[in-house]
């Protein structure tokens, strides 16, 4: 098992780009079972544990793809009969793998894919994705473990009023729609520019998707969808990690593919603690000195700050002059990493759905265990701070969601190196 061992205090400085979003290419490899005639060319792909995940489910859904990570393009053909289930091997090592259920449902008339359950951040229903089916006409039953969905014929368009803007369900209620007779309304439809990602591609792929960015979506569903190209938005998670690595680490660097309206409220909340953002003809330019400000922060959907930033945002927040509060409001339990933080001095204590830091902590280097993929970044961008040696242990979190994040630090300036467990003590001295 590899584990990251990063040594405190360098600058950040030069350019870094970011990749294909993880959040926009898995619905998207999702939606391409909607094309019942010709191939999708998808890409911008990166190169993720989870994009192997979403293959694997694919194919066992008997869709025949080639995936070309050195080019980051992947070549999808899902015009073959779909097979209708999703097995727990797959949903469990990865949540968004319910996201085949809606397309294949549309397809196949049933779909069968076995329950996701919780995990780290939160229990994580799937309530309003199987409102939305049933409200378009599917009988939903569970048993053994998996989630069933069964209509007489094609679904029915209808009306739909998600009770929070659920970004799983938006996209699943989307797809589906998408080959259902009639027209689809979501109301209070969740706004992430994936989402805008998601319409773009099934509209490519002859869809009728209007109104995706607003809350209120209209969707015609068509009798086919084909094929089509598709280019995957920037990874605006992975550009605002990078953001942090700049500002924590008191340097000046250019984050090349970045989409600074992805990213507005992380921009005006870094720009508030005192960090020095400039839209540039290269990329976004982050710099800072210290002291920053400490701020309040509370996670929404979008466009307010995003949950996947809280952690990374927090190892910022405890490095800042004064007392800040950062507040979950998406997650219920997605302060896991704090009791990491607190491993390396943070003074930082949770109440309820916030916590409270007291700043600057004067970090320290010590050994640390991911417990979700934006904590892996998060405690590795803390260790970019700390005083002597940090060790991040738990990758494969790390590696669900970042392409290469610790060659992308070391690219500039920092000093990482990722090593297996046992050749770590020789690396460490030869750190010291
Ligand atoms: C692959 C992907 O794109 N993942 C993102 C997606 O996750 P995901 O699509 O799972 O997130 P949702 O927006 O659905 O979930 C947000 C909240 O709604 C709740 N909920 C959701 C659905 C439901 O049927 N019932 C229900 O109660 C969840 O438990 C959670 O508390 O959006 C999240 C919120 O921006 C991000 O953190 C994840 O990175
Ligand atoms: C929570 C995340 O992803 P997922 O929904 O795939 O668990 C994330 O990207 O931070």
């Amino acid at each position: 098992m590899d584990h990251i061992i990063v040594k405190g205090g360098k600058k950040l400085t030069g350019k870094v780009r970011v990749e294909g979003a993880k959040n926009a290419v898995l619905p998207v490899l999702a939606g391409a079972l909607l094309a019942s005639e010709g191939k999708s060319f998808i890409t911008e792909v990166p190169n993720l544990a989870d994009v192997y995940t979403i293959q694997e489910v694919l194919r066992s859904l008997n869709v025949d793809i080639e995936y070309f990570p050195e080019k980051n393009e992947m070549h999808i053909d899902a015009s073959s009969q779909l097979s209708s289930e999703a097995q727990f091997e797959y949903v469990r090592k990865m949540r968004a793998s319910i996201l085949v259920m809606g397309p294949v449902l549309a397809r196949n008339v049933f779909a069968r894919v076995a329950l996701p359950g919780g995990c780290a951040i939160g229990s994580r229903p799937i309530d309003q994705h199987l409102k939305g089916f049933e409200a378009m006409g599917a009988n939903i039953t569970f048993g053994n473990g998996f989630v069933e969905a069964k209509t007489d014929g094609r679904l029915r368009g209808a009306k739909i009023y998600l009770d929070f803007p659920s970004v799983g369900a938006t996209e699943n209620i989307m797809s589906a729609a998408a080959l259902a007779d009639g027209v689809t309304i979501i109301e209070n439809a969740a706004k992430e520019p994936e989402i805008v990602d998601l319409a773009n591609y099934i509209n490519e792929m002859g869809g009728k998707v209007k109104g995706a960015g607003t809350d209120t979506m209209r969707i015609e569903g068509v009798e086919t969808l084909h094929g089509s190209n598709h280019s995957i938005i920037p990874d605006r998670v992975e550009a605002g990690t990078f953001m942090v690595a700049a500002a924590i680490t008191e340097g000046d660097v250019i984050i090349e593919n970045a989409v600074p309206e992805h990213m507005a409220a992380l921009i005006s909340k870094m720009g508030e603690m005192g960090v020095d953002i400039q839209e540039t003809d290269e990329g976004l330019r982050v710099r800072a000195t210290r002291p920053l400000r400490s701020i309040d922060i509370k996670t929404m959907p979008h466009p307010g700050f995003p949950t996947d930033m809280q952690s990374q945002m927090m190892s910022l927040m405890l490095t800042a002059q004064g007392s800040g509060i950062l507040t979950e409001t998406v997650f219920e339990n997605r302060f896991m990493h704090v009791e990491e933080f607190r491993r390396m001095n943070a003074s930082v204590k949770i109440e309820g759905r916030s916590v409270i830091m007291e700043g600057p902590s004067k970090l320290q280097g010590a050994q640390v265990s991911a417990t979700d993929l934006r904590a892996a970044a998060a405690l590795i961008l803390a260790g970019l701070a700390a005083e002597g040696i940090t060790r991040v242990h738990e990758l494969y979190h790390l590696d669900r969601g970042y392409v290469d994040f610790h060659l992308k630090l070391e690219a500039l300036g920092a000093d990482i190196e990722r090593v297996s467990t046992e050749t770590s003590e020789v690396k460490e001295e030869q750190m010291v």
